[in-house]
């Protein structure tokens, strides 16, 4: 099957006096129609790079190469005109703090249906009956959240819910969601994912979830990519990963987190939007790279990681991970 988004060999990198920042080492990154993918890993890693360079929002300065493709056409390079058509009406877009996303000065009812004027060409009535009834499938009815409300008289939760149905108006075939429930209440953090998923499983759509927290991608993803350093490092069916995480990485995520977030794959306290720790620091993304991105971190590292940098091998059907000691540690011995 094509997949929907497919990012191959995507680079990127901030030209700085002395040499360039290198944030994305050749990021392979696919999304099958329908399919729930997640991007997991610390701050700094590069999810958000990837998934604004997937939107076609990549800082200014940065350089970028490699392919993005959005149902078989190229998208990378293409210019604003053509990328706003794509935002919106092909891909919807969650970010973190609802805040930015919503203009302060404009109703809640005009913001949703600003979409579906510009890229559906519905008139202003046709598009305010639908934002309403998007409002609605959110959370928000009517009888008690009017279109005429501004975002300030809204709480975080409930201005979230707005940016999701700004996101899903046109009915794209891709959200991208990037840390959509982290500047949030931790009591609704779990009502807002239950209906990022509910509404993209409903329309059939794709999702890709960034999050730094392995239990928002274990519960709301097939499939998920461990990212470091800019590095793919591990990927596989979120339930195969989970069982059998095979990069001293991914384990190093989970060992630091606190045990009750993955008790049945729920968050059950208020740990949840704190950032995991592993000792050690992460690479100078202006340091050429040689060897493995995570050896100067990694319990198990040897001396052939320290000077040879390991290709994505398979550890297991649909499951590579990039190390050449992957496993528990008696499987990697
Ligand atoms: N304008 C810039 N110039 C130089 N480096 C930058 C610039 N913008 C981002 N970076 C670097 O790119 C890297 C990747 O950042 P990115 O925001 O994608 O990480 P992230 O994994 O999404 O983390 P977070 O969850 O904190 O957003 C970081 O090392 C960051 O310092």
């Amino acid at each position: 099957m094509t997949a929907l988004l497919d990012i191959r060999d995507l680079v990127l990198e901030f030209p700085l006096p002395g040499g360039a920042a290198r944030v994305l080492h050749h990021v392979d990154l696919q999304v099958a129609p329908g399919e729930s993918v997640g991007i997991v890993g610390e701050s700094g890693c590069g999810k958000s790079m990837t998934a604004l360079t997937a939107m076609g929002l990549t800082p200014d300065g940065a350089e970028v190469s490699g392919s993005i493709r959005l149902d078989g056409q190229e998208i990378l390079g293409l210019g604003d005109a053509a990328m706003s058509r794509i935002r919106g009406r092909r891909i919807g877009m969650i970010f973190q703090e609802p805040m930015t996303a919503l203009n302060p000065v404009r109703t809640i009812g005009d913001q949703v249906a600003e979409g579906l004027r510009l890229h559906l060409g519905l008139s202003d009535a046709e598009a305010l009956d639908r934002a309403v009834a998007m409002l609605e499938r959110v959370g928000l009815p009517r009888s008690r959240f009017s279109p005429d409300l501004y975002p300030h008289q809204l709480s975080g939760g409930q201005r979230q819910r707005v940016v999701i149905a700004i996101a899903l108006a046109c009915g794209p075939e891709l959200l991208i969601a990037d840390e959509p429930t982290t500047a949030l209440d931790v009591t609704i953090q779990a009502q807002i994912l239950d209906l990022i998923c509910e509404v993209t499983a409903e329309a059939g759509m794709a999702l890709l979830m960034i999050s730094h927290d392995l239990g928002v991608i274990a519960e709301t993803t097939d499939r998920m990519l461990v990212m470091y350093a800019g590095t793919v490092v591990e990927e596989g069916p979120t339930a195969v990963v989970f069982a059998d995480m095979a990069h001293p990485y991914t384990q190093g995520l989970f060992a630091a987190m606190p045990a009750a977030e993955l008790v049945g794959g729920e968050a059950t306290d208020g740990a949840r939007g704190r950032l995991p720790t592993i000792p050690g620091q992460v690479p100078d993304p202006r340091e050429p790279r040689v060897g493995c991105p995570f050896a100067a971190r990694c319990p198990r590292a040897r001396e052939r990681c320290r000077i040879e940098a390991p290709a994505a091998d398979r550890f297991g059907p649909e499951h590579t991970v990039r190390c050449f000691y992957p496993g528990k540690e008696e499987r990697a011995a």
